[in-house]
């Protein structure tokens, strides 16, 4: 992978700043409502603490502003419980209280500092020589011996606490970090056919994905569901209805001129739904692209589409997902999700990115995946194929 892990790390008796992305949904009192990330951070901590680490860990939790920023109290106690092992929480990140919560601390014990983004600083994007003379970086530089990173989530963001603190300290990759760098970073070697299964809202990123996995030569097919699919809808020439293209071009004005370029130039290797779903008097609907345009939007595929594409993955060597494919919250429009992703759980060898998909999967019970990433934007960007700002870092 050529960047240094835990395996590299001298950790007994050392203090270390670990870096995670626990970043989570909130309920309406402001408590954790999916502890999910929480989880995927147990191995890391647990090893570091196993090996007589002192830990010092950095996190953020929500935008400021946001109706999700908030303070790591909760997480603490959550956290604590997930490693059968307390972790002290501190009101503070990087002042005297937290040093000295930081010099306090004994082989095998840590402290969750608070939310990282209580400061300016850390809500800013530095190249990261100038992250690293940011105040949280210069005040936690003397009392750590190293830093492992293991906030892949968060690795698309030049923040302090992600390039800066390892511009300045010895530097690892967490066994989170290492194990989506692992999978995301080498789809080139997973069994074909690869099949890439683009829905979801964020019309644009799905875009880029099959924009560059198609130029690439990394995709064999592509299913185009969501909001992405009725954008392809429209791009292969079926009037969608005045609603479903509101969605579309209210979230990217462009949208139906990009899918038409990729239809153009890999329009045999994109699936185009033949039927989707809309709402009328508070019931599914199936609507087949013969009976379009609709005055509602369509909120899902229909089942002779999620048919098709569960078929496809019938014979994968590689399903990747990223974008459930309706509105899965509601259960009536989940049955395309449902359909699609159960079938690629199916598949020899199977990857999942982004927040709702991962979501998805949980809400409706789907396992069997090979990797479930923790990240959505970085997970993105690294399919992709683009470099990851903390992981440049790391290798340096
Ligand atoms: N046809 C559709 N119309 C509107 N929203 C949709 C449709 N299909 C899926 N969605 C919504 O897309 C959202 C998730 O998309 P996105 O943010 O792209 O996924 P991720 O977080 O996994 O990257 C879900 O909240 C889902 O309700
Ligand atoms: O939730 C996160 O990213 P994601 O929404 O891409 O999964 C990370 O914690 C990064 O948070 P940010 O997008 O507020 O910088």
């Amino acid at each position: 992978m050529g960047i240094p892990t835990l395996d590299d790390l001298a950790v007994d008796g050392t203090t270390v700043g670990v870096r995670v992305d626990i970043n989570s949904p909130l309920d309406e009192d402001g408590r954790l409502a999916d502890d999910a990330r929480l989880h995927a951070h147990v191995g890391t901590l647990q090893e570091l603490l196993d090996r007589g680490g002192k830990l010092a860990v950095l996190a953020h939790q929500g935008r400021p502003g946001g109706d999700e920023f908030a303070t790591l109290e909760d997480h603490a106690d959550r956290l604590g419980e997930l490693l059968d092992h307390p972790i002290t929480y501190c009101d503070a990140t990087f002042s005297t209280d937290a040093r000295d919560a930081i010099a306090a601390l004994d082989s095998g014990e840590a402290v969750l500092l608070e939310n990282t983004r209580f400061y300016s600083e850390e809500y800013m994007e530095f190249p990261p020589a100038e992250a690293a003379e940011t105040f949280l970086v210069d005040r936690l530089t003397p009392v750590v011996d190293a830093f492992v990173n293991d906030a892949f989530a968060a690795a698309h963001r030049s923040q302090p606490s992600i390039v800066g603190l390892p511009m300045r300290v010895d530097s690892y990759a967490g066994r989170v970090m290492e194990r989506e760098l692992d999978v995301l970073s080498n789809i080139e070697d997973t069994p074909r056919p690869r099949v890439y299964a683009l829905g979801g809202a964020k019309i644009a990123d799905a875009f880029d994905v099959a924009e560059s996995v198609l130029e690439r030569g990394l995709a064999d097919e592509i299913l185009t569901s969501g909001m992405t699919g009725n954008a392809f809808l429209a791009a292969s020439g079926v009037d969608i209805g005045e609603p479903s293209m509101d969605a579309i071009t209210d979230r990217d004005a462009t949208a139906v001129e990009q899918a038409e370029a990729l239809l153009s130039e890999y329009g045999e290797k994109i699936h185009v739904p033949e039927d989707v779903a809309v709402e009328r008097d508070g019931e599914r609907v199936e609507v087949g692209i013969d009976e379009l345009p609709v005055d509602a939007p369509a909120l899902d595929v229909g089942s002779d589409t999620a048919a098709a594409y569960a078929d496809v993955f019938e014979t994968a060597g590689t399903a990747i997902l990223n974008g459930p494919p309706g509105v899965f919250e509601e259960e009536r429009f989940a049955h395309g999700t449902r359909e699609i992703f159960g079938a690629a759980a199916n598949a020899e060898y199977s990857i999942v990115g982004g927040g709702d998909t991962a979501a998805s999967l949980r809400q409706l019970g789907i396992e069997g995946f090979d990797h479930v990433s923790t990240g959505g934007g970085a997970a993105l960007r690294l399919l992709t194929g683009d470099e990851l700002p903390a992981v440049e870092v790391l290798r340096e």
